[in-house]
This record gives C-alpha cells, structure tokens and sequence, in this order.
C-alpha cells in the first residue's frame, strides 16, 4: 500500500491514496450515501444562521455529544459497515477511535471553513483519521501563527489522512468551495472524545 509522510513544523501527516481499493471503496461510497440519516444543520457564525455547506452525522461509541460551531450532535451507534471501516483504520493507525464525524458535499458549492478540530473534549493533542470516498477535493491546510505557512492534498477516493502529532494544535484545515462541476464526495474523520 502506498504511504506518504509528511513531517511539517509542528505536523504530522501520514496519507495513504489508495487505502480501500477502488470496488471496496465504490461499495462503501454506495452504502454511506444510502444508509447514513445525513441531517441539515444551521450553523450560527458572529451572531448569524446559516445552512452548514454539507451534510453531517456523528457516530460513537458512547453517547458522548460533540459540539462545534455552536452545533452540538448527538451520536447514532456505530454499526455496519462503518463498524468494519472503523476497524480497519485502527489496525493501520494503532489508535481506537471513539468518534466519527461524517461530510456529505453535495457539490462543488459545499465546503468546510478553516478550523482546526481542536475542541476539549479530544483532549491536547487530537489525533484524527480521516477516509474520504467520492470525488477528489482539495485539502488545504495553513499554519493558525503564521497563514502564509501552507500545505495542501487531494484527497481522493479510498484514500485515508492521519493527521497526527502537534497538527491540530498548530495548524488550521478546509475543504475550499470550487467553481468546477462536480459530484458528492463522503468524508469521515475518526476521532478520539476523552
Ligand atoms: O472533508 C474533509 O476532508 C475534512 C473534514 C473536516 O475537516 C472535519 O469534519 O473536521
Ligand atoms: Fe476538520
């Protein structure tokens, strides 16, 4: 399996493009888009609602809600096949996972603002997987002390991002609206709430 190391400042990215192979990762696609009960959040931004840019659904282990943005989620039991995803990211990351957050952009006008998912309850230093199937979109990452310090991947379909180290506590990820045509793409960030 290819497997790519990227040591920033106060970084630490491991990516792998082709972690599910492309029928194993079609399959899931198919079975996420069908099967996950995708909720339509409003987000509230300097005292304004809006429509969150995706589509969203937290799953967990326990019944531990996550709350971002002024949102709090409650989770549904992981079961299914995000059970058998789950547990083949943990073989690979040796890490055991509590939490997973789920995306669905719908189309080039969905997207994810910058923030970095460093909220208390994942503790000082989080650590995050993150599976993405569907389309490819760009990743870009930036430094929270110094914005003009850059990083950015596609991340593709199968592909799997552990983003591990100090990378929450220094830098900042988004997932940029683009202008170009283009289908849903299904992301999960596994996470670790304390
Ligand atoms: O869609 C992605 O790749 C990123 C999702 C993300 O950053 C998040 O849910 O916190
Ligand atoms: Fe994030």
């Amino acid at each position: 399996m290819n497997k790519e190391v990227y040591n920033l400042p106060d970084a630490q990215l491991v990516f792998y493009p082709n972690f599910f192979e492309t029928n194993e990762a079609n399959k899931f696609f198919k079975y996420l888009e069908k099967n996950i009960p995708w909720q339509h959040d409003q987000i509230k931004v300097f005292g304004k609602i809006y429509d969150q840019p995706r589509l969203t659904a937290l799953y967990a282990t326990n019944n531990k809600p996550y709350s971002y943005s002024n949102i709090t989620m409650y989770p549904h039991v992981f079961e299914g096949e995000l059970l058998k995803i789950k547990e083949k990211i943990e073989k690979v990351s040796q890490l055991e996972f509590t939490t997973c957050l789920l995306n669905l952009y719908r189309n080039g006008k969905d997207s994810n603002g910058w923030h970095a998912d460093d909220e208390k309850e994942l503790g000082k230093f989080p650590q995050i997987a993150s599976v993405s199937f569907g389309v490819t979109r760009k990743f870009k990452m930036r430094r929270k002390d110094h914005h003009k310090e850059k990083f950015e991947l596609n991340l593709s379909h199968g592909s799997l991002l552990l983003m591990l180290g100090k990378t929450q506590a220094f830098w900042q990820h988004q997932i940029p609206k683009t202008k170009k045509e283009i289908n849903e793409r299904i992301n999960l960030t596994f996470r670790i709430i304390e």
